[in-house]
């Protein structure tokens, strides 16, 4: 095989990513507890066309056929989520056994083929009884959550070699609680500002409580993160930029890497909140030290500033050549942000641990799916993450999201993210030219 001309460091882990509500279905089995997104996707309007996780990929029955999939691939490892309602269904009390044995079967069939498991405690599937007290605007549930990272940690720390605590607090906390476009479907700054902080908190807890139940593994925290550009030089334009780059970058990266919310941030978010829900002790805590650092990059944006508030707000420019999804293709975006992620906030190795592109794939009359698009997407960003890591980002391992289609949240399953195909009616899975192409990639580790 001749030597790729983009090489990857030996034991370079390359990857493939999913999370339990938007893979496992079976959400009524085995004791399993219902979820903020089970409530969610059921209620009339919230997810395209009614569509919910109910059944999904049916992987809660179907796993040892995907782990067969992962190893026919060759990726090193697996980014997956545990359901917090499957272990505890209450997301406090009692713990359900056969929660647990899902997922001690899960790490022992990936060990089994040679799959090194990543694991993420908590892709959003809050319990829904605890959002009937409040949820993530209820710093209790920051506790709850340590509880039932002790409880995961306790039942596969021995084999489970990464940690993830949450996956994007940004999303759980904006996208659910000021946009309302996921669940809980809340609409309220002052509230999704106070979930921010509560779930930083949880992550804090959880770290501790790892560490206290001896984790010899690393541990970490996935956010997602954006290149954020004005789109002039205009100042108006310049400071818009700088409070959505507070907004969604600086609020997780500060906390976690500083001890410290950004100086700007009371002042932009003065009008809802006077941060009061901070206590003593809460910064040190969120900026536990971790092991690695997880990054989900899938934007780049022009910002400008909006003429409706232009001293809070800003206007995302629209893409020239937007996605399905209405987003750019900006492999560039993904360098600049492990540049700075390694420059300004921290020298623990990175992995790459989402970014992806939505098609509306399907199967020509050859029954191939050409999805000629996502190739050329994930090559041009394994291409800009090698370029990081010849600047000297110490970035470990790339998971493309993501492994299967998959519920995709309030779209449904009206766009397609898998490099596996999955026809829903038949559960049938099948290898796009993405998929063959990714596994040419590990194999060669690295791009012709
Ligand atoms: C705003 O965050 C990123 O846009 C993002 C994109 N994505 C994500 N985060 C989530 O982590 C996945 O569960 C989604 O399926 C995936 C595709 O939408």
């Amino acid at each position: 095989m001749p030597e790729p001309s983009v090489r990857f460091p030996d034991g370079f882990l390359w990857g493939a990513a999913t999370a339990a509500y938007q893979i496992e279905g079976a959400v009524a089995e085995d004791g399993r507890g219902s979820s903020i997104w089970d409530t969610f996707s059921h209620t009339p309007g919230a997810v395209l066309r009614g569509d919910t996780g109910d059944i999904a990929c049916d992987h809660y029955h179907r796993w040892r056929e995907d782990l067969d999939l992962l190893r026919d691939l060759g990726v090193g490892a697996y980014r997956f989520s545990v359901a917090w309602p499957r272990v505890i269904p209450a997301g406090t009390g009692p713990v359900n056994p056969a929660g647990l044995d899902f997922y001690d079967r899960l790490v022992d069939g990936l060990l089994e083929r040679g799959i090194t498991p990543m694991l993420t405690l908590y892709h959003w599937d809050l319990p829904q009884a605890l959002q009937d007290t409040g949820g993530w605007a209820n710093r209790d549930t920051a506790e709850h959550f340590a509880d039932y990272a002790s409880v995961v940690h306790g039942r596969l720390g021995d084999r489970v070699p990464y940690w993830l605590t949450l996956n994007e607090p940004y999303c759980s906390a904006v996208v659910g609680h000021l946009e309302g476009r996921h669940a809980p479907g809340v609409r309220d700054e002052r509230v999704a500002v106070t979930a921010v902080h509560h779930l930083l908190l949880a992550h804090g807890k959880a770290v501790a409580a790892l560490r206290a139940g001896g984790a010899t593994g690393q541990v970490g925290i996935t956010c997602n993160l954006t290149s954020v550009h004005p789109a002039s030089d205009d100042p108006a334009d310049v400071a818009a930029a700088r409070r959505l780059d507070l907004h969604e970058n600086r609020m997780y990266l500060d906390p976690l890497f500083r001890a410290a919310y950004p100086e700007d941030a009371a002042a932009h978010y003065a009008p809802v909140t006077d941060f009061g829900f901070v206590r003593d002790g809460d910064l040190q805590l969120i900026a536990a030290p971790l092991d690695f650092f997880g990054v989900n990059y899938y934007e780049r944006h022009h910002v400008a500033a909006d003429p409706a508030d232009p001293v809070r707000g800003w206007r995302r420019v629209p893409p020239e050549h937007p996605t399905v999804t209405d987003i750019g293709i900006h492999p560039e975006g993904l360098a600049e942000i492990l540049d700075r992620v390694a420059k300004e906030y921290t020298p623990l190795p990175l992995v790459v641990t989402e970014t992806g592109l939505a098609l509306h794939d399907y199967a020509g009359p050859d029954g191939e799916i050409a999805d000629d698009e996502r190739i050329a997407f994930f090559d041009g960003h394994i291409r800009a993450a090698h370029d990081a890591l010849t600047r000297g980002v110490p970035l470990i391992g790339f998971f493309p999201w993501s492994f299967m289609d998959n519920f995709e949240w309030a779209s449904g399953y009206g766009v397609r993210y898998g490099i596996y195909y999955v026809d829903y009616p038949t559960q049938r899975r099948t290898p796009k030219r993405s998929a063959r192409w990714y596994a040419g990639v590990i194999r060669a580790n690295g791009l012709e």
